[in-house]
């Protein structure tokens, strides 16, 4: 139902971008009758100072913190790392920990399939689609140089142009010609790098292919920047192999069916998003990665898959793109993000997807070997108890004991957490 003391109020604020963050949140705060302490508590910046929110997003009038936590266990290409991993979810770290703690004798493999990013650029109204294909293609070194003057900085660092592709598109509006600028983008995860470029060549393609161009942009389907891992869990530390053949059970399921694919691919997300956030990189981008990457034969499946070992042991795998930086977007920025990736000691954006793709792959590990076992609930629930505790008014002490009445009762409902804690306060 529509709020009637809202109905005279208006979002139209003239020049609401130049104001200060504290102006703009006494404006909001009059806008929505916000109390006292609800302005204090917007007003607080936390670890990111008010000037440089600002500057990162427009309009800003406060931060929305979420915890960073660090996933222990983990060892990849044969060294250890500390994972920090930003997220709301409880369960999710634990999770990581869990799964690596059960690999961590021999670790994750990893590697990635290079740095090259996509540009695509959109010729629409050309009557000759396929000669004008070949009229872009010759055009080769003339891209490179047009795309290289872009951006000499990173071609200083070893990046630029590496190939044009140009595919003929059947469309609604009838044949596009979509040429693919492909780029090595370093250290970064280059979306504004190859945009620039695609800016750049689109009056050439437009002269060549005698179309109109409309579309300058990356390719969020970043498959020339895959990042692999893959781990074997021995079967007798995970409990035998009846936990072992339900793992693989569930993955055949996710492989077979959209509707759990869906879910099984949340949960790797579960973890990829959490370091992505944690590092200043883009979510959304890694999340269209993976998404239309799990689509590519057309069918959405699963992101992992499970086979068994000659030796009767559980062989996990991964493959996704991971468009992520070390430089660029938040990521040099954000001084969060740059404590992050000092912990987590990656030196490349290489090395970086390397180990996001191997805390996507123990993310879903440990989630598929709850739901083959125990069901999700135990685990998940009884880290999330504490938060339902906080939910029904539990403080300090309050918590722990009103989520472990809840965790023993196998209730873990809000209504249950308000009775339990009235009964505490009883004495
Ligand atoms: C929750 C656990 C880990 C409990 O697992 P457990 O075996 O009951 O825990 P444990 O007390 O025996 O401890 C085992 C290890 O787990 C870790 N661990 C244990 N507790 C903690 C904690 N509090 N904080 C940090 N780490 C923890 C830690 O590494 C510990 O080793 P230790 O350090 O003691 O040597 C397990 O049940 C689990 O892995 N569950 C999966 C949870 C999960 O996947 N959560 C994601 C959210 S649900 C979802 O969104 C996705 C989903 C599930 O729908 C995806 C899908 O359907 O595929
Ligand atoms: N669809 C999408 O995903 C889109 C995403 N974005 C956003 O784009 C941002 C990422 O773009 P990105 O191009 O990475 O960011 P930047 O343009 O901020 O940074 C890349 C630039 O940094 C310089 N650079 C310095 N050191 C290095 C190094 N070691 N390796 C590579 N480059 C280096 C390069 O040259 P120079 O110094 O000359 O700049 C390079 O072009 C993110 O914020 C993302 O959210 C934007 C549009 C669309």
């Amino acid at each position: 139902m529509q709020d009637t003391t809202r109905a005279n109020r208006t979002s139209r604020i003239a020049g609401f971008h130049k104001k200060t963050p504290r102006e703009r949140l006494d404006l909001v705060a009059a806008f929505a009758d916000l109390s006292e302490s609800e302005v204090a508590h917007l007003a607080e910046f936390g670890n990111l100072a008010p000037d440089l929110a600002d500057r990162l997003i427009e309009n800003v009038v406060g931060t929305m913190n979420v915890p960073v936590g660090i996933a222990t266990n983990m060892r990849i290409d044969g060294e250890d790392v500390l994972i920090p991993m930003a997220t709301e979810e409880s369960s999710v770290v634990a999770a990581v920990c869990n799964a690596a703690r059960q690999v961590y004798e021999d670790g994750f493999t990893t590697s990635v399939s290079g740095n090259l990013m996509i540009a695509q650029v959109q010729a629409v109204g050309v009557s000759d689609p396929h000669a004008a294909r070949l009229r872009i293609l010759e055009q080769r070194e003339v891209l490179r140089a047009l795309c290289d003057a872009c951006d000499p900085v990173l071609v200083r660092l070893g990046g630029g142009l590496r190939d044009v592709e140009v595919r003929v598109l059947d469309s609604l509006s009838g044949p596009m010609v979509v040429t693919h600028l492909i780029v090595d983008t370093r250290d970064a995860m280059g979306a504004n790098a190859v945009n620039t470029m695609a800016e750049a060549v689109a009056p050439h393609i437009a002269g060549w292919s005698g179309g109109r161009v409309y579309l300058r942009i990356l390719s969020n389907l970043a498959d020339r920047r895959l990042a692999r891992a893959h781990a074997v869990w021995r079967t007798d530390a995970i409990g035998g192999p009846e936990v072992r053949d339900g793992i693989i059970s569930a993955y055949h399921l996710a492989e077979a069916d959209p509707y759990r694919a869906a879910t099984h691919n949340k949960g790797i997300m579960n973890g990829i998003d959490a370091v992505v956030l944690a590092t200043g990189n883009d979510t959304r981008a890694i999340e269209a990665g993976a998404h239309a990457y799990a689509a590519r034969s057309g069918r959405y499946t699963s992101l992992t898959r499970y086979e068994v070992t000659a030796s009767g042991d559980l062989s996990a795998s991964i493959e996704l793109p991971l468009a992520v930086g070390l430089v660029g977007g938040a990521t040099k920025l954000h001084p969060t993000a740059q404590a992050c990736l000092k912990i987590l000691g990656a030196t490349t954006a290489e090395r970086l997807a390397r180990i996001i793709a191997a805390v996507g792959l123990a993310q879903n590990f440990s989630a598929l070997k709850a739901l083959a076992t125990t069901g999700i609930q135990k685990g998940h629930m009884a880290l999330h108890a504490q938060n339902i505790a906080m939910m029904a008014g539990a403080v300090g002490e309050e918590i722990e004991a009103v989520a472990r009445v809840l965790v023993e009762g196998h209730r873990v409902r809000l209504d249950v957490a308000q009775e339990v804690l009235a009964g505490i306060r009883r004495g």
